[in-house]
């Protein structure tokens, strides 16, 4: 593996019944920040779930973080890991403040369940507030509206201070306006020193940030494309991804929507 490697895959296949992932190699470097796409049931979340280390690969190997799956403790390479998908949305209990949710990174469980000091809170509430969630604090997680959790989540990811960030889709279910905050958030977290590697998985070309410069793009359990967006993100190359031609429209700011060209 590269020494300046954040995740490799080499030649990984997974199979359940039937080959849901073949031969994917992949390497993510430092300071890089990738995006994945893929068409439903291409594959995207079991290629997740192979890297947060709840799937083991069928055949080949797999190193996040310098660690590689077999001969590493995996619990303890989640805690260097950031999660955010909707999935995990629905596990956290509901009665709990906001600020309890965040605070729960640090220890890289659902709930508090480890004696805590003032200045951990502190340092939760803190992190809140600089990403733009001050009106979170004391809010029961059951109130939070799906943008409100997604930031709380983001928070919570970010307190235990991971190297490696996984966004899955997490512009799922929110309106447009709360998903441009969220998409503010996520461009200022990449402006931080040291800001962990982020690998953002969406179905939608619109939420591509100027953060984002590369892109894989996953097609039924194979990798069809990888590579700098301005190589990936074109015309021709997305109407042989998807399975019928498109058309780019630029937005602003590098970004693009993509439309069936027939519309
Ligand atoms: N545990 C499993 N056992 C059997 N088949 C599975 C399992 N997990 C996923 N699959 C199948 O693998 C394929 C890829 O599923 P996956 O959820 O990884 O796709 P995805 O790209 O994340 O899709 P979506 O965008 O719809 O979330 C699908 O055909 C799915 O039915």
């Amino acid at each position: 593996m590269a020494e300046d490697a954040v995740l490799s895959m080499e030649n990984v296949s997974f199979e359940r019944e039937k080959m849901i992932l073949q031969n994917i190699n992949w390497t993510l470097k430092k300071g890089e920040n990738w995006v994945l796409m893929g068409l439903n049931g291409a594959g995207k979340t079991t290629l997740l779930s192979l890297l947060y280390g709840d799937y083991w690969a069928t055949t080949g190997k797999i190193n996040v973080l310098g660690e590689t799956f077999g001969k590493t403790n995996v619990l303890e390479l989640k805690k260097r890991i950031g999660l955010i998908s909707t999935a995990i949305q629905s596990q956290f209990p509901e009665h709990h403040l906001a600020q309890y949710i965040v605070l729960s990174g640090k220890f890289g469980t659902i709930g508090i369940h480890n004696d805590f000091e003032q200045s951990d809170l502190n340092e939760a509430i803190n992190l809140l507030e600089k990403l733009g969630g001050s009106e979170l604090i004391n809010k029961q997680y059951r109130v939070l509206s799906q943008g409100q959790r997604q930031l709380v989540l983001i928070a919570r990811a970010l307190l235990g201070n991971p190297e490696l960030l996984i966004l899955d889709e997490p512009c799922n279910g929110l309106d447009l306006f709360a998903r441009e905050s969220l998409l503010v958030q996520i461009n200022k977290l990449a402006q931080l020193p040291n800001h962990p590697t982020l690998l953002f998985v969406s179905h939608y070309t619109e939420e591509i940030l100027p953060i984002f410069q590369h892109v894989m793009l996953l097609k039924n359990g194979k990798i069809f494309a990888q590579g700098t967006r301005s190589e990936i993100l074109t015309e021709s190359l997305l109407s042989k991804f998807y399975p019928k031609p498109i058309k780019i429209i630029p937005i602003s700011n590098q970004r693009i929507a993509v439309y069936p060209a027939n519309l």
